[in-house]
């Protein structure tokens, strides 16, 4: 205090949970200043030094409440959910139900004006790829030098057997088994292919819509949802109307980057075989999510995000088709809401009549551009 050195405070939480093995969560709180200091007797009657500490200005928020609210609040029963609007968004499609709340809207409202599928839809005027031929290995894939999918991901699976699953780096394009893969569901080069895994809601936010977070805690590298809506050929979408929920299909953008992911994902380019095509004729496909979709339409942008989107080949090898799948960029504690970067270059976005479109960001991160295109 007198020297006024700053000092990192460092708070514990108690926390029965599953994952923390000492019962305690720890929190880093930022830079204190020592403001107060006396002397006073504790509960033993030895004599206690007491300090009063002030958070310095400019630092990120405090994470300290985040521990607090996901601590307090996560339901064990549909009727303990403040806010509920929907108790299965999915409609019992998916193996776990997606229920929706709503603590903003006076009167609450639900989610409407789309319809939940489980899998890709193909607009009539797409022409699917030819079936990849696939590994002859039984039941599980273990051998990396003997299975065929194995061996196009490089030297190893692109995943490890831990909690069901989980990508080990993200990769120019993952090649999972397919249709005419001789394994079974359980083989881990499936990991995407298994629904969702987690207990996911989709709740009301006061500036960005709907939005997704996890009951669960979601270890890094696992994957949360494929983006599901109707496969269609880019230059079908009607540009005239809602074009919010549509994602384009472009494995070389993806990975070559776009600010937050080229930070993420660093220097990776495609194998030399898939790099074919015209890098800057634009996606040729595209996944139009407005009306049909599944939980992925509701995840929103964040310029700080904690999912990341991986290109993956599974029944065919073409990756202007490519399925389009969120994983974990780090660990996600529970009830935090999930984000990718959209990826969008800034002006990038033009209306039907020409004139460059602007939307504001709202993602609160501490890096935002402020806007998402
Ligand atoms: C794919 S939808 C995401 C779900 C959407 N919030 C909803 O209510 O259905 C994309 C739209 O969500 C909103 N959105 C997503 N991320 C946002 C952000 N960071 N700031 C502001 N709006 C955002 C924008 O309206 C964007 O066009």
């Amino acid at each position: 205090m007198e020297q006024n050195v700053p000092v990192r405070v460092t708070r514990g939480h108690r926390h029965k949970c599953k994952d923390s093995h000492v019962g305690v969560v720890y929190t880093y709180d930022g830079l204190y200043k020592v403001v107060r200091y006396w002397a006073e007797a504790g509960v033993s009657g030895f004599t206690v030094f007491k300090f009063r500490l002030k958070r310095l200005d400019d630092q990120p928020p405090l994470t300290t409440s985040q521990v607090y609210y996901f601590r307090g609040h996560i339901p064990n029963a549909v009727s303990e959910i403040r806010g509920l609007v929907c108790e299965d968004l999915s409609g019992g499609l998916e193996d776990i139900p997606i229920p929706a709340t709503n603590l903003v809207d006076d009167p609450p409202v639900a989610p409407t004006g789309f319809t939940y599928i489980r899998t890709l839809q193909i607009s009539p005027s797409v022409q699917l790829p030819s079936k990849a031929p696939g590994c002859s290995c039984q039941g599980r894939c273990t051998n990396s030098q003997t299975c065929s999918c194995a061996k196009l991901n490089g030297v190893d699976f692109p995943y490890v057997y831990l909690n069901g699953g989980r990508l080990i780096e993200p990769k120019a394009v993952v090649f999972e088994c397919g249709s005419n893969c001789g394994c079974g569901p359980d083989c881990v080069n499936r990991t995407s292919q298994k629904g969702l895994r987690y207990r996911l809601e989709v709740f009301r936010t006061a500036k960005k819509g709907w939005a997704v977070r996890s009951w669960d805690f979601i270890p890094a590298g696992a994957p949360v949802c494929e983006y599901i809506g109707v496969l269609m050929n880019s230059q079908d979408i009607d540009t005239s109307r809602d074009t919010n929920y549509v994602f384009d299909i472009d494995c070389l953008q993806t990975m070559q980057g776009l600010d937050g992911r080229e930070r993420r994902l660093g220097d990776v380019s495609l194998p030399l075989h898939l790099q074919k095509g015209d890098d800057n004729a634009g996606p040729e496909f595209c996944i139009d999510a407005v009306s049909i979709g599944n939980i992925a339409r509701f995840i929103n942008h964040s310029c700080q995000p904690n999912l990341f989107v991986q290109c993956v080949l599974s029944n065919h090898h073409d990756i202007r088709q490519a399925r389009v799948v969120l994983f974990a960029a780090d660990n996600i504690p529970p009830l935090t809401e999930l984000t990718y970067d959209y990826g969008y270059v800034l002006d990038s976005v033009v209306g039907p009549d020409g004139i460059i479109k602007q939307m504001i960001c709202y993602c609160g991160a501490t890096n935002c551009k402020k806007r998402l295109f």
